[in-house]
């Protein structure tokens, strides 16, 4: 099985998923703050010190959950706003904890049931991981303790605010670790489904649908990038007779070994094995010129007849021989997906008919 513990789609799906709730969430917290410190501001007024340390209680512990909840989620489309969101949180942060250290001597005690709040709501945000979420409540509980120690409190109130953070932080993070392994679970169990429903069981190779699916997707990309493709049909030679000389099970065996072999040609991600039907596959190579095209033409013939394999039945050779019609495709030629498949097609014909063991080569540009 693979490790999705550093998958950056895994972080992506993860966070695609939950952007939604975690946009809104942090949307609404700076707004709830925004007009608690306005209802506190007219309360005590602005010169009030008792203002500045519930705003440093309030604010601290969002500057971090803040950064986290835009950095986590941010998308190209609300970019922008989530950016503004939490420059607005830092901004407002920086100049209360810049007069907390002026007016520090204040000798009151800060009421930690909002950070004890604003902990517990940490470890219900959808959108980060539990490490991030401990990271934030030990933060926080870190602030608090130096806080404590700033304005010498006594040792009980050390041991409350201990108690009852660290509670809150150890119950939190178990929590959110059984719902970040559930959501893993969820998350592999997908893939595997999508995994076994885009491949070829026999072969592993793709199978057509994944192709039918993908093939305009590749066009778009190698337009994009003004890039070429190259792409091949190939048909193994006198599949039939060596079905019925060697019995379907060697078939299947021959069929395995030539799509490993074609999966290893695959250099460019976007590089494509796809198990057509029967004894045919199609192979895309992507990010090629019309010279490069002709020379993976031949090694695509060349790598099945080094495969060796025994075939005593062929008319034409000892052993399992395969024909490829392949042409050359770039934005700059008008042609559409079912025009190039026939061109391949009859390529293909073309190598069939000239003695097969051979890659016949579609230069789509004087078409
Ligand atoms: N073992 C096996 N055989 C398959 C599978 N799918 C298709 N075939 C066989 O592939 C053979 C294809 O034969 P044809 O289409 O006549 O082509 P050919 O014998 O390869 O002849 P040419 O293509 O003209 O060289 C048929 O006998 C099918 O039964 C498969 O999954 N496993």
């Amino acid at each position: 099985m693979f490790s999705i513990r550093h998958s950056p789609d895994y972080i992506r799906k993860f966070n695609s998923d939950y952007s939604v709730e975690s946009r809104l969430a942090s949307y609404a917290a700076s707004v709830a703050l925004i007009l608690f410190t306005l209802w506190d501001a007219s309360d005590l007024g602005w010169q009030s010190q008792e203002l500045l340390l519930i705003l440093l209680v309030r604010f601290v512990p969002m500057i971090p959950i803040l950064i986290l909840m835009q950095c986590w989620t941010r998308s190209n489309k609300h970019y922008r706003v989530d950016i503004l969101v939490t420059l607005m949180g830092i901004a407002l942060c920086v100049p209360i904890v810049f007069s907390y250290w002026i007016y520090h001597s204040v000798g009151q005690w800060l009421d930690f049931n909002a950070l004890m709040l604003a902990i517990t709501a940490v470890f219900f945000l959808p959108s980060i991981f539990y490490q991030q979420k401990l990271i934030i409540g030990l933060s926080a509980l870190f602030v608090y303790l130096l806080y404590l120690v700033l304005v010498s409190a006594s040792a009980d109130v050390f041991i409350q605010a201990g108690l009852y953070l660290g509670l809150i932080i150890t119950v939190g993070s178990l929590h959110s670790v059984s719902f970040d392994a559930h959501r893993k679970a969820n998350y592999q169990k997908n893939l595997f489904l999508k995994d076994l429903a885009h491949t070829d069981q026999l072969t592993g190779a793709e199978n057509r649908h994944k192709f039918e699916e993908r093939f305009e997707q590749l066009m778009k990309s190698a337009r994009e990038q003004d890039t070429g493709l190259g792409i091949a049909i190939v048909d193994i030679d006198f599949f039939k007779r060596f079905n019925d000389f060697y019995g379907h099970m060697k078939g299947d065996d021959c069929l395995i070994r030539v799509a490993k072999a074609f999966l290893r040609l695959r250099e460019h991600e976007l590089d494509r094995c796809v198990r057509f039907g029967g004894e045919e596959f199609i192979l895309i190579k992507y990010g090629v010129s019309a010279n490069q095209v002709q020379w993976w033409a031949q090694a695509i013939v060349e790598q099945v007849r080094r495969l060796n394999i025994d075939h005593q039945d062929s008319p034409i050779a000892q052993c399992v021989t395969a024909s490829a019609g392949v042409v050359y495709w770039d934005g700059s030629i008008g042609l559409t997906r079912t025009q190039l498949m026939k061109t391949a097609d009859d390529a293909l014909y073309r190598a069939k008919n000239n003695g097969r063991d051979r890659a016949e080569v579609e230069e789509t540009h004087k078409l």
